[in-house]
C-alpha cells in the first residue's frame, strides 16, 4: 500500500544571503514523504533562485503529479522531470527501499564568508586534512591573490579550493595568479571556474599551473566529463544536476577520467543537507563534500546538523499541501 505526502516549508535564513543579483531572505521548499506498509523515504525539492532555470511553485506542482503517480503504481522518468523534483523524489525512493546508507561524511570545507584571520585560526585548531573554500572574483583580483598566498604561507599543509563562479576575464585570473607565488601553486587543490567560459578556465590552468574544477560548466548543455589538462575536479551540485541516478552516473565518469568528484550543496535545508552528506560518505568516500552552508540558515529541518545548534522545526509543524 502506498501512500504520499508534499510538506512546503519556509526556513528563515542569515542577513547577509546574498544569491548572483538577490538576498535571499526565506529558503523556500518543499519535502516529500512516501511510504510503502512500514517503510518511509523523504526527500527535498528547493529549487535555488538564481540558479534552478525551475521556480519553487513549478517544481512543487510537478511533484504533486509525479506522487500522484507514484501512488498509482507508475515508474517515474526522472530523466524528463525537473532537477529539483528530479532530485527529491529519487532521493526518497532510495530511502525508502534502504538504499541509503545512514552514515554521513559531516566534515566540511569551512567557508571563509568573512575575515580570513578567523579562519586561519579555525584551520589551525583542525585536524586531519586542512582544506577550506573561499570565494574569489568578488572584490580585486589582486586582493584574493594576497588572501590566497597568505592562507598558504600561514598553514603549509593546506588545501585551498577557490571558487570564482566565472566572474573574471583572463586578465583579472591573471592578476590574482600573479601574487600566488608558484612554489605555492600546489596548495591550491583547485581553483573552481575561474573564467567566464570554459576555453578561458582551460587557457588560464595551462599558462599558470593552478588546477581548476568545473561546477557550472557540468550543468552546461553537452557537458561531458573528461580528462583535460589542468582539470582535477568536477562539483556536483544534485539539486541542480537532477536524479540521483544521474548525479551517480557523473561520479562514476568522474572517476573513470581520474577527476575527483565533490559532492556539494545548493542550500538545502538540513534535512536534504544530511541525505547529502550521507550520499558524498557513499558515493566519494575520502573526499570532503562542499556542504558548509547551515551557517547560512537562522533555523534547521527535522533532521539537526551535527554541532548545528539552531533552532530544529519538525516536519509535523510544516502545512501539508496534498497527500493521497
Ligand atoms: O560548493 C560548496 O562548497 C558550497 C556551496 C556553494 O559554494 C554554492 C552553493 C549554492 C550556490 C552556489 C554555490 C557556488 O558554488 O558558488
Ligand atoms: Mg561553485
Amino acid at each position: 500500500m502506498r501512500s504520499a505526502k508534499l510538506y512546503q516549508y519556509q526556513l528563515p535564513m542569515d542577513s547577509g544571503v546574498i544569491l548572483r543579483n538577490q538576498r535571499l531572505v526565506t529558503r523556500e521548499g518543499w519535502i516529500v514523504e512516501l511510504r510503502d506498509g512500514e517503510a518511509v523515504g523523504f526527500g527535498e525539492v528547493a529549487p535555488l533562485p538564481e540558479f534552478s532555470q525551475e521556480t519553487a511553485e513549478q517544481a512543487g506542482q510537478q511533484a504533486q503529479q509525479l506522487l500522484n503517480a507514484w501512488v498509482n503504481g507508475e515508474a517515474l522518468d526522472y530523466a524528463t522531470a525537473l532537477p529539483s523534483v528530479a532530485f527529491g523524489l529519487s532521493m526518497a525512493e532510495l530511502e525508502l527501499a534502504g538504499g541509503l546508507p545512514a552514515e554521513g561524511n559531516y566534515q566540511v570545507a569551512p567557508l571563509c564568508a568573512g575575515d580570513p584571520d578567523d579562519l586561519v585560526e579555525e584551520l589551525s585548531k583542525m585536524s586531519g586534512d586542512k582544506i577550506a573554500k573561499i570565494k574569489v572574483g568578488m572584490y580585486e583580483a589582486v586582493r584574493d591573490g594576497m588572501v590566497a598566498n597568505m592562507f598558504i604561507e600561514a598553514i603549509p599543509e593546506i588545501r585551498l579550493r577557490l571558487d570564482a563562479n566565472r566572474k573574471w576575464t583572463p586578465l583579472k585570473a591573471q592578476q590574482f595568479a600573479k601574487y600566488v607565488k608558484p612554489e605555492h601553486r600546489a596548495g591550491i587543490a583547485f581553483l573552481e571556474e575561474p573564467c567566464k567560459t570554459p576555453a578561458d578556465s582551460l587557457a588560464f590552468a595551462a599558462e599558470t599551473g593552478i588546477n581548476i574544477a568545473w561546477d557550472e560548466t557540468v550543468r552546461d548543455e553537452g557537458f561531458e566529463v573528461k580528462a583535460e589538462p589542468g582539470v582535477v575536479a568536477i562539483v556536483i551540485k544534485p539539486t541542480l544536476v537532477g536524479s540521483v541516478q544521474r548525479c551517480m552516473e557523473l561520479v562514476e565518469q568522474a572517476h573513470d577520467a581520474k577527476l575527483t568528484a565533490v559532492i556539494s550543496s545548493s542550500m538545502e535545508s538540513s534535512l536534504g543537507l544530511n541525505q547529502l552528506a550521507r550520499f558524498a560518505a557513499w558515493q566519494t568516500p575520502g573526499v570532503i563534500p562542499g556542504l558548509d552552508t547551515m551557517q547560512l540558515f537562522r533555523a534547521q529541518l527535522e533532521t539537526p546538523w551535527p554541532n548545528c545548534d539552531l533552532s530544529v522545526t519538525g516536519l509535523s509543524e510544516l502545512e501539508v499541501v496534498w497527500q493521497k
